[in-house]
């Protein structure tokens, strides 16, 4: 360690001399009115030779001619960086170099829409970054015209630079992230804390630097100041900033923009620029340096795409750890743990050491936040992973929730070209809907209701005394990805989901029931104002990856500046502490990648799934917008293999789909004697014609063969053919089958003991009224879609007439119809794929999946 002060002291000693001696050569440098071109020479000569030691190899030397094998990342802090050449003779030339990383700022008075500025900041970011000690120079860029940085872009994947943001927004996240890095540092009370410190990197051991290449055009007054103030504190926190187009356009006639604060200024004329008195000095010359100096041309594109490259590549490379370093060893220790006492799981590595997690008593939920691309899904597939690795399915299942369009967890379920799946997973949620959400959240309250039964007959209080007694009950852990999709808004969905998210947060932890929630956004859900502490404050465990800063507490700023592929984990609630000083309970860790080996992915869910128990039945998997069949219905498969299911005693019921809940229950309708026993289906949408179908198949495959009639009237002209196929299948089946048309339809309202199906109810002449009223008693029921839903009231006759047909299918139609033909006020929004479906029986009114298309 005091080998590396006193080299640091050396190295610091030696440049300051070399800048005095710069300065010196300067100050004695008087332009005499007849300029001594000897002197000019000389003086020249010993610029070139300051330069060489202030700002060796990549910092100084020309980009296009510097040797391929020049090493990248150096020892120390890159203080002075060259921007072109000074050339006060035809024949005398000077490397200029500038002052920025620990003094200031640089600004340019022409943006980066002039190509000359444009090529000098790559020059500056590529020299500044090829020079820095690996990890210790963060980078942000802010260009309007998008095209600055674009060579630039293999360090955005490798996630050490994000690509440039180029609009407004953009600016203010990057401002703000700067302004969380600047934030003054608490008072150092403890002076243990403050004797660890030194032994660790500093906050000052990293610089940021913002370049500002363009400003967005709706830049207003208030980023401006903003970027003025940064400028002003930035420099004692590491932050630095390189601003092109400063001072800009004034905004009105009341603004005039300030020179930045201890920037050196650079005056773009043409075809050379004027550097202006660098930050705490002045050339004797006045308020700019009175050579003209020529900006360092664009660097070669090859080099800027080499050098990303590298500097991505030995960046994975250092801190690369692989999905295996944080599983147990799969022929030893797979499936080894007890779950009785809690769950632990490794999340990552912080140097070489293993950073575990658990979910128990004291930490019975985790909060997860990240902005979108910040490696979310990597990290909770890893801790999946880590999970099923080491608990058995008998003592840990998984509830899988994603409200996001991507698909995070897919690979968790069987596919048509991988039939395998994780065992543990009891249902996953593929782009899930709010509705489903809720269902997840009802059933948890409900399984905590079921536990504590459990608990009362086996006298215990606590999961882990039940465990204790040899019971087998897994613990549950739900993860939900984007969980705010679930709250937004006011409604009723969001008031009930944070009431139940509530029930489970507060008394999952007694049941053995636990949570994950991940959000980009964990602030400003406005359902969660008034239950935020009460809710969070069950979440002491808190993950903070790139972007989701806001896990943690306003005042701990460790995640300000993470990269790709790292976090905070935090196991009190967020809590920081003194900066730079060790917290027992802050760790930042590595997590892999689970993708970057795909292979292996799917070779450790096959290998976990040849494990799984012979009874172990795939997961119930909810994808959001899938369309659902009626082939591949369960309850349809079952009766089909043996119609006795519902024999004549019970009811025969039509099948309609499936409700949205967890484990997507199917939605029927009874049918017998009783009034009322008619089905109508409602709404324009075609899929009216798929549900009477689904109807017709499952009602069909129910009764013995000649026992009842099929009396088919296909009234739109588009479903003809749709009939006869079905009218085809239903006579195979040994049903007799009848099919009118709108005049002979009158006549079949007369008959007994048949259903009769109409497609297009709203183009009937006939009144269906005494019908809907006599028909049950008779073994008569209509299955009718009516695509207009005012035609279906008057042919009810109104709100006297709604007893007469009990179950209603909604398709696309409007809440407020709806309500009024339900007969109260009933929360739906149509959309596809979606119906509402009400039994006036039963008196459910439920979301269903309607089965539609073709079977799968
Ligand atoms: N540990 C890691 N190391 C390197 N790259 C990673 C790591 N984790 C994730 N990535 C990469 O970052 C990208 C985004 O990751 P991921 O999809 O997990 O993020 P996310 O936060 O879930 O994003 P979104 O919410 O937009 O889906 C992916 O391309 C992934 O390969």
């Amino acid at each position: 360690m005091n080998e590396r002060i006193d080299q640091a002291a050396g190295l610091h000693r030696h440049a300051a001399a070399v800048t005095a001696a710069a300065a010196i050569a300067l100050d004695n440098y008087l332009p005499s009115p007849r300029p001594d071109l000897a002197e000019q020479h000389e003086l020249a000569a010993r610029l070139r030779s300051a330069a060489e030691h202030l700002a060796p190899g990549w910092l100084g030397a020309p980009l296009d001619a510097l040797p391929s094998t020049t090493p990248l990342g150096g020892s120390r802090r890159p203080e002075f960086v060259r921007i072109g050449t000074g050339q006060p003779l035809d024949d005398a030339t000077f490397p200029m170099l500038v002052p920025l990383l620990g003094t200031g700022h640089l600004t340019f008075s022409a943006d980066a829409r002039d190509p000359r500025v444009g090529g000098v900041l790559r020059s500056i970011v590529l020299r500044l970054l090829a020079t820095a000690p690996a990890g210790t120079l963060i980078v942000r860029a802010i260009d309007a015209t998008e095209s600055v940085f674009r060579s630039f872009q293999p360090l955005a994947d490798a996630g050490l630079m994000p690509l440039a943001v180029a609009d407004r927004d953009g600016l203010r996240a990057v401002l703000a992230e700067a302004e969380h890095w600047c934030r003054p540092t608490r008072p150092e009370s403890d002076p243990k804390s403050a004797r660890e410190r030194k032994a660790k990197p500093r906050r000052r051991d990293r610089s940021m630097l913002l370049v500002i290449a363009s400003l967005p055009s709706m830049t207003g007054a208030g980023e401006l100041a903003r970027i003025a103030a940064l400028a002003r504190t930035g420099p004692t926190h590491g932050l630095h900033l390189v601003v092109a187009g400063w001072p800009g356009a004034a905004l009105s006639p009341e603004t005039t923009q300030e020179r930045l604060a201890l920037a050196t200024p650079i005056k773009v004329k043409n075809p050379h620029v004027l550097v202006g008195n660098p930050p705490g000095a002045a050339y004797s010359m006045g308020r700019s340096l009175n050579v003209p100096v020529y900006l360092d041309p664009e660097p070669p594109v090859e080099l800027v795409q080499r050098v990303c490259e590298e500097l991505g590549a030995s960046f994975t490379q250092q801190g690369a750890v692989h999905l295996l370093d944080l599983l147990p060893d799969p022929d030893h220790g797979w499936w080894a743990e007890s779950a009785a006492a809690g769950l632990s799981v490794s999340v990552g590595l912080a140097g070489d050491t293993q950073v575990s997690l658990h979910f128990a008593d004291l930490t019975p939920h985790w909060l997860v936040g990240g902005r979108s691309g910040g490696g979310k899904t990597a990290f909770l597939i890893d801790v999946l992973y880590g999970l099923a690795t080491r608990y058995d399915p008998e003592e840990l299942a998984l509830y899988l929730l994603d409200f996001k369009e991507g698909v995070s967890f897919s690979e968790f379920i069987p596919t048509p070209r991988d039939p395998s799946w994780l065992p543990h997973a009891f249902a996953v949620g593929i782009e899930s809907d709010r509705a489903y959400g809720l269902a997840v959240l009802r059933d948890l309250d409900a399984e905590m209701s079921r536990r504590a039964t459990i608990f009362k007959n086996a006298g215990v209080s606590r999961y882990v005394d039940l465990r204790n007694l040899g019971e087998v009950l897994p613990r549950i852990v739900c993860v939900i990805d984007e969980f705010q999709v679930l709250l937004a808004g006011t409604d009723r969905t969001a008031t009930e989901a944070v009431a139940l998210l509530e029930s489970v947060a507060r008394k999952g932890r007694s049941f053995g029931i636990h949570l994950i929630l991940a959000s980009q956004t964990v602030r400003g859900i406005e359902a969660l104002y008034a239950k935020r502490d009460s809710i969070f404050g069950q979440f002491p465990v808190r993950v903070a990856l790139p972007g989701g800063a806001d896990v943690l507490e306003p005042n701990n700023d460790s995640a300000a500046t993470l990269q790709l592929g790292t976090a905070i984990v935090n196991t009190a609630g967020g809590l920081g502490g003194p900066r730079g000083a060790s917290r027992a309970h802050e760790k930042l860790v590595r997590f892999p990648d689970p993708h970057a080996d795909q292979q292996i992915l799917t070779a450790l869910r096959q290998r976990l799934w040849q494990a799984r128990s012979t009874e172990d039945t795939p997961p119930i998997v909810f994808s959001g917008f899938a369309a659902q069949h009626l082939d591949d219905d369960p309850t349809y498969q079952s009766l089909r293999l043996d119609a006795r299911l519902y024999s004549k005693s019970q009811q025969p019921r039509a099948l309609l789909g499936r409700r949205v809940d967890v484990t997507m229950t199917t939605a029927d309708f009874a049918f017998d004697s009783s009034p009322g026993r008619h089905l109508a289906v409602l709404g324009p949408s075609a899929d009216g014609a798929d549900v009477l179908e689904a109807a017709v198949r499952s009602l069909a495959a129910q009764h013995e063969p000649s026992t009842v009639h099929f009396v088919l009237a296909p009234l739109v002209a588009t479903e003809h053919e749709r009939v006869f196929a079905l009218a085809e299948d239903l006579i195979d089946m040994g049903h007799p089958v009848e099919t009118v048309d709108k005049v002979g339809l009158a006549d079949t309202f007369e008959r007994d003991d048949a259903y009769l199906v109409v497609w297009g109810m709203d183009t009937a002449s006939a009144d269906p009224r005494g019908m809907l009223r006599e028909g049950p008693a008779r073994g008569l029921h209509l299955l009718g879609w009516w695509r207009q839903l005012r035609r279906f009231s008057e042919d009810i006759g109104g709100s006297s007439g709604r007893e007469d047909v009990a179950g209603l299918v909604f398709l696309n139609a409007p809440a407020q119809e709806v309500s009024l033909l339900v007969g109260t006020n009933v929360e739906w929004e149509p959309r596809r794929g979606r119906a509402l479906f009400h039994d006036r029986h039963t008196g459910e009114t439920s979301v269903i999946v309607p089965y539609t298309g073709a079977s799968s």
